[in-house]
């Protein structure tokens, strides 16, 4: 594996009319890694994927792909990467072994290797049993997993999935990350997602938060969680109103019912659970310390969290309150 990276950014830019959906984002995706990108709707993720796969035209800056420039060299980029998005584009009226020869012909795939790679690449996503069924009949998870394995089939360099989890069940979602993280294990391959859901972003090795067309932050998820610095403690009491208000009065702290339970931020709260039950002036009955997820962290450096465009003013006071600034 070179050390040149799989993706390199320069202040890659694209307005359309006067919405500027990518502001002139910079960054690097090292060879092997997988590489999360990390943003509320309308963020600019999918316009930034698109640049990056050749689909759509930079307004300014630049990018490569394996090494090869996305304006000036859009064939040996398109050689180079896999594509995962979120519309399926699978032909439902053939078989899915079908599908993959005709992808496998797109490609150039050499006719002698592609019957061996066919079977690989399904058998990794656990569909050789089904090659000969229409795609018709497969359901949502099969027909993504097949997507996957159609786009890692002319063993790409570098393999871009767009939200390859969303709208799939728990379960699926699950053995779709078992099947990429196979997947970095038995391919030399460097892997560039976009996905809302937090808990995908964990399987990352980096992730780049993006906002409003800017990315705001890349690290690891540790590191970003590190970032924090404030863990998120949570108290049952048999009165919650008044257990806000003492600990605001008592420790000048900004708390609000979160998942049932009285919800606020500390820095080090296992130090602070024993002042805690000295000091809040009534009953604990149960208490949990847990360290910053990465809703915290999305919420420090954004001011927001995806999952808080569905929850109340309660929930906002104390993302507030985890909020470094
Ligand atoms: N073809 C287009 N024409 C005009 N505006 C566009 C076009 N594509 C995207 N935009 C705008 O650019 C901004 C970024 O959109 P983009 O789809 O990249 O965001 P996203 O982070 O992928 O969001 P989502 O998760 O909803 O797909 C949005 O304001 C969007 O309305």
């Amino acid at each position: 594996m070179s050390d040149r990276p799989a993706v390199a950014v320069r202040g890659l830019r694209k307005t359309y009319g006067k919405v500027e959906a990518v502001k002139g984002v910079d960054f690097e995706v090292r060879p092997g890694e997988v590489f999360g990108f990390l943003g509320p709707n309308g963020a600019g993720k999918t316009t930034t994927i698109s640049m990056l796969c050749t689909l759509v035209k930079p307004t300014g800056g630049s990018a490569t792909v394996a090494g090869h420039d996305v304006v000036r060299e859009r064939d040996e980029v398109r050689r180079n990467i896999g594509l995962v998005f979120q519309d399926p584009t699978l032909d439902g009226y053939l078989s899915a072994e079908q599908n993959l020869r005709f992808h496998a012909e797109l490609y150039g795939v050499p006719k002698n290797v592609v019957g061996d790679r066919i079977r690989q690449v399904m058998e990794m996503v656990a569909l050789w049993d089904r090659k000969d069924a229409k795609v018709m009949t497969f359901s949502g998870g099969m027909k993504r997993r097949l997507e996957i394995a159609r786009g890692l089939l002319h063993s790409p360099r570098v393999l871009f999935l767009d939200e390859p989890t969303v709208g799939l069940d728990p379960q699926t979602r699950s053995a779709i990350w078992g099947y990429i993280n196979q997947l970095r294990l038995m391919e030399d391959i460097t892997i560039f997602m976009t996905t809302h859901y937090m808990d995908e972003a964990e399987y990352c090795d980096r992730i780049a938060i993006i906002d409003h067309g800017e990315v705001v932050v890349i690290d690891s998820p540790e590191a970003l969680k590190a970032s924090v610095g404030k863990d998120r403690v949570q108290i049952h009491t048999p009165d919650d109103a008044k257990a806000i208000e003492a600990l605001r009065e008592r420790f000048g702290l900004e708390a609000a019912v979160h998942e049932g339970a009285v919800t606020f931020a500390v820095a080090s709260g296992e130090e602070f659970v024993p002042r805690l039950f000295g000091e809040l002036g009534m009953p604990i009955k149960a208490v949990s310390v847990s360290r910053p997820s990465l809703d915290d962290v999305f919420m420090s450096y954004t001011g927001s969290t995806i999952r808080d465009a569905e929850a109340g003013e309660g929930n906002m006071a104390f993302m507030r309150a985890m909020a470094r600034r």
